[in-house]
């Protein structure tokens, strides 16, 4: 079973992780135009890879923030691929994020954590006629390679013990459950089905739990 997305990636030990920089990054939100925001690189997350915190304004009056936990993307988030419903979903928590005061985590884990290619290379598998989890199998990987302790280092660096967490995945909870993280509540997502993303929404209802309506 392949476990890396790279082999070459290099995990160094997790000396205690701290924030390395906090940059201002004004930004468009779609839908509603210019917001202030932070985005904060981290030093000592155990993966060695660049996850990026995005702070928008108010976070830091609560007691428990809005926290997406957001995997990459590239072709939802960037491209407004149809094929998923990452870039709606994103777009959804700039939006609540900008709102309420609120913390986007993207975590660089595409397709799953297997990367790039590698999600292409599964998508002319399901252009075959797998389900998105199969077409990971004959890939030989497990079908979610992701691992969410980065998540809570970067809370945990950021001084919040506490969250209300956006998502509909399961996993993405207990994961942060058994790193240490309170949740005190857990907000779902709005649905963004399309006629080139329903059978991928269903099978993440039906074989991963994902608290979805399609
Ligand atoms: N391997 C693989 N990855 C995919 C595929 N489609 C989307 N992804 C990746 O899946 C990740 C998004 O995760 P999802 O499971 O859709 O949603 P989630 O973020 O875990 O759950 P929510 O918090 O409810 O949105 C991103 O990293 C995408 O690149 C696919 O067909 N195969
Ligand atoms: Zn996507």
């Amino acid at each position: 079973m392949r476990t890396e997305e790279n082999e070459d990636v290099i995990v160094a030990p997790s000396p205690a992780v701290q924030v390395r920089a906090r940059v201002e990054v004004p930004i468009d939100v779609p839908g509603l135009g210019p917001r202030a925001s932070t985005m904060v690189s981290f030093d000592g997350l155990h993966d060695g890879r660049e996850h990026v915190a995005l702070l928008m304004p108010g976070w830091e009056k609560k007691s428990d923030p809005l926290v997406r936990v957001h995997s990459e993307c590239l072709t939802g988030d960037v491209f407004g691929s149809q094929r998923c419903d990452c870039g709606p979903q994103l777009h959804e928590a700039l939006a609540m994020c900008s709102h309420e005061g609120g913390i986007i985590l993207y975590l660089r884990q595409e397709g799953r954590g297997i990367g790039l290619y590698n999600k292409f290379d599964a998508y002319l598998l399901q252009d075959g006629g797998l389900d998105t989890f199969e077409a990971n199998a004959v890939l030989n990987f497990s079908h979610d390679l992701r691992d969410y302790r980065v998540a809570a280092e970067m809370l945990s660096a950021l001084g919040v013990p506490r969250i209300r967490l956006l998502s509909n995945n399961p996993e993405k909870g207990n994961q942060l459950r058994s790193h240490g993280v309170v949740i005190s509540d857990v907000v779902a997502t709005g649905t963004f089905v399309n006629e080139n993303n329903q059978a991928y929404l269903t099978a993440k209802r039906e074989r991963a739990g994902h608290a979805l309506e399609v």
